[in-house]
């Protein structure tokens, strides 16, 4: 494993072979043994990818949590291990998104809630790499995210920043050389922080 900082975002971390292609393949097989609830889908067709949630139901729509399902699947139980010996995050993530992108779908530019979630966002990249590009009111980074990083969200890059994925068959790195996208699953680890569904009424236009 290798971990990158040197970003110009503050707060941006990237760890390059988070996990072995061993465990991309365990994880995978796991993920899609499940059913895809599709729950949390919110009305933007952007958002119509294939999604899990795990920990907590939470609607993006009205950014409630509507209910508690319990601890995380088994299945990830080497990753917060992990991700707490590395200390990427204060306290274990309590909640997991699972997010399915064929080539060519994306996310659209957004700040995971502020009032629902912790101060770190993990997410790990599965199958395939793609760019997540930042955007500030002054500046905008792309950053390119490869098969089995984690990419880990904290400070400016976490509250500061737009994160999003563009709606690209193929990618491009800083030095102009192509990186074509496949279907990527990707894991996204966060702490929901909010009990009361009325602490999450947020105004829409935030995200
Ligand atoms: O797919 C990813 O890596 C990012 C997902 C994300 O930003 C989100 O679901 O809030
Ligand atoms: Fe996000």
């Amino acid at each position: 494993m290798n971990l990158n900082t040197d970003f110009p975002i503050p707060g941006l971390s990237v760890l390059y072979d988070f996990v072995s292609p061993e465990e991309e393949e365990y994880l995978v097989e796991a993920v899609n043994r499940e059913e895809w609830s599709g729950l949390g889908i919110g009305p933007n067709p952007e958002l119509k990818r294939r999604t899990q949630q795990y920990g907590h139901l939470f609607s993006y729509r009205y950014r409630e949590v509507l209910e508690e399902y319990g601890p995380l699947p088994p299945f990830v139980s080497r990753l917060v291990t992990r991700i707490m010996e590395f200390g990427l995050m204060p306290v274990a993530p309590n909640h997991l998104l699972v997010n399915e992108y064929n080539a060519g779908q994306g996310i659209m530019p957004h700040v995971d809630a502020p009032a629902l979630f912790g101060p770190s966002i993990l997410s790990l990249s599965l199958l395939s790499p793609c760019v997540m590009k930042f955007e500030s009111k002054q500046d905008s980074h792309n950053i390119l995210l490869p098969r089995r990083s984690m990419v880990v969200l904290q400070q400016s890059a976490r509250y500061d920043y737009k994160h999003g994925i563009s709606k690209e068959l193929v990618d491009y790195t800083a030095e102009g050389d192509p990186v074509p996208r496949d279907k990527r699953i990707s894991l996204t680890f966060r702490e929901i922080i909010a009990w009361s569904t009325k602490a999450c009424h947020l105004n829409p236009k935030d995200k």
